[in-house]
């Protein structure tokens, strides 16, 4: 149940900032996860920040549980030290039903409420988790008197949380967006992948056989084991203006079926994806940035349709005022890239 229509944009809280109307779209081509427990990783941050649309420091999965304390206390200290400049800087605190979840807020939003954009939040369940989770934000920022209103990034990692996606994404004005959680899911379906995201070489569809040879050999398909969930979770996020991401890609060695997934879901709808290693980050830009002929043609579609009307033919083929809908998505992406990156400004002739 959501509250009425008339206080859905109120403070829950006296003295917490009034709740965002509108999501940024900030460039968000990855988000790049570092364990702030893990020295080597910490001392990097400064320099990788740099070179990332989004730095999440993680404090849940990946992280041991003897260093959950050491991982929040070292995000603190980066939160206090980095200056991020204008790349984003969010976290992923431990999951509600955990022992750290309370502390974690507790400290984050204390120490470093003003520093940090977004709350990512693991293993959503439906509305009534983010319910909580925004009713507590709440309180934090009014006692601690942070000035804007820090959003919540839901992943999508239980069968219950896909059931119930819409509901999540409808819950909050604070939702941010969603990110496709594939091992976690997996494991709460039973699905039968030991794997985090991509494909499964046994997940096919086969070629009917040959009448004239039945015994000829008969080809296969490889399929997308996460098609289903990735458009429910696009469309809830579409429809209330948030931002839906591919999650992480485990094989980090396998950097052409990482390029492959993030590429399907950049095609979908998708704004960006996980970085877990370096040498993911490239990937990511390189998908998630719109390509320069594509560029190209989306200008040609739109200078030859001014007011976005009415019915043209381009090298043969018919645009009318829905193609120049998707033509300016593609245009608004470029800008909004090129508005932060030199590189594709240059590329893409801006
Ligand atoms: C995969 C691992 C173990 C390989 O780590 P490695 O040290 O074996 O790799 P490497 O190639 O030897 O590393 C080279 C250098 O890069 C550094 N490095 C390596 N990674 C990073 C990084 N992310 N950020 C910054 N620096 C990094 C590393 O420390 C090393 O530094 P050095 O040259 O000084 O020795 C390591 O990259 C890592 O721990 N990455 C993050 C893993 C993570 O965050 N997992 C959780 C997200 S996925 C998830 O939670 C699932 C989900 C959604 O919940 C669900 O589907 O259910
Ligand atoms: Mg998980």
């Amino acid at each position: 149940m959501l509250r009425s229509p008339r206080d859905f944009f109120k403070p829950k809280v006296v003295g917490a900032p009034e709740p965002l109307r509108e999501i940024p779209v900030l460039p968000s081509r990855m988000i790049h996860f570092f364990d702030p427990s893990n020295p080597k990783m910490a001392v990097k941050v400064p320099d990788i920040a740099k070179t990332v649309d989004i730095m999440l420091g993680n404090l849940e999965d990946a992280v041991p549980i003897d260093r959950k304390e050491a991982a929040r206390e070292g995000l603190v200290q980066i939160g206090k030290n980095v200056d991020f400049g204008n790349t984003q800087f969010w976290t992923r605190v431990n999951s509600l039903d955990s022992p750290w979840f309370l502390d974690d807020l507790i400290r984050l939003v204390g120490e470093i409420g003003d520093k940090l954009d977004v709350i990512m939040l693991p293993k959503i369940q439906g509305a009534w988790d983010i319910h909580f989770a925004d009713q507590l934000l709440a309180q934090l920022e009014a006692k601690y008197g942070v000035k804007k209103p820090l959003m919540i990034h839901a992943i999508l990692e239980t069968a219950l949380g896909v059931a119930n996606v819409d509901e999540i994404a409808n819950a909050s004005p604070r939702m941010q967006g969603m990110s496709l959680g594939p091992a976690d899911l997996a494991a709460s379906r039973r699905m039968k992948t030991t794997r985090v995201g991509g494909g499964h070489p046994d997940y096919v569809v086969r070629t009917d056989p040959d009448p004239a040879n039945p015994e000829a050999p008969r080809p296969t398909a490889q399929q997308d084991l996460w098609h289903y969930t990735m458009a429910k979770m696009v469309d809830a996020c579409a429809s209330v203006g948030a931002l839906p991401f591919y999650g992480p890609f485990g094989d980090i060695a396998d950097l052409t079926a990482c390029e492959d997934q993030f590429r399907n879901a950049y095609l979908m709808g998708c704004v960006g994806a996980w970085s877990l290693h370096p040498n993911q980050i490239a990937i990511a830009k390189r998908v998630f940035s719109p390509k320069a002929d594509e560029v190209a043609w989306a200008k040609r579609v739109v200078e030859a349709m001014p007011d976005g009307s009415g019915a043209v033919m381009i090298d043969g083929k018919m645009q009318d005022d829905a193609t120049w809908k998707q033509c300016k998505v593609v245009l608004n992406l470029a800008q909004l890239i090129a508005s932060r990156d030199a590189e594709y400004k240059a590329l893409y002739g801006f």
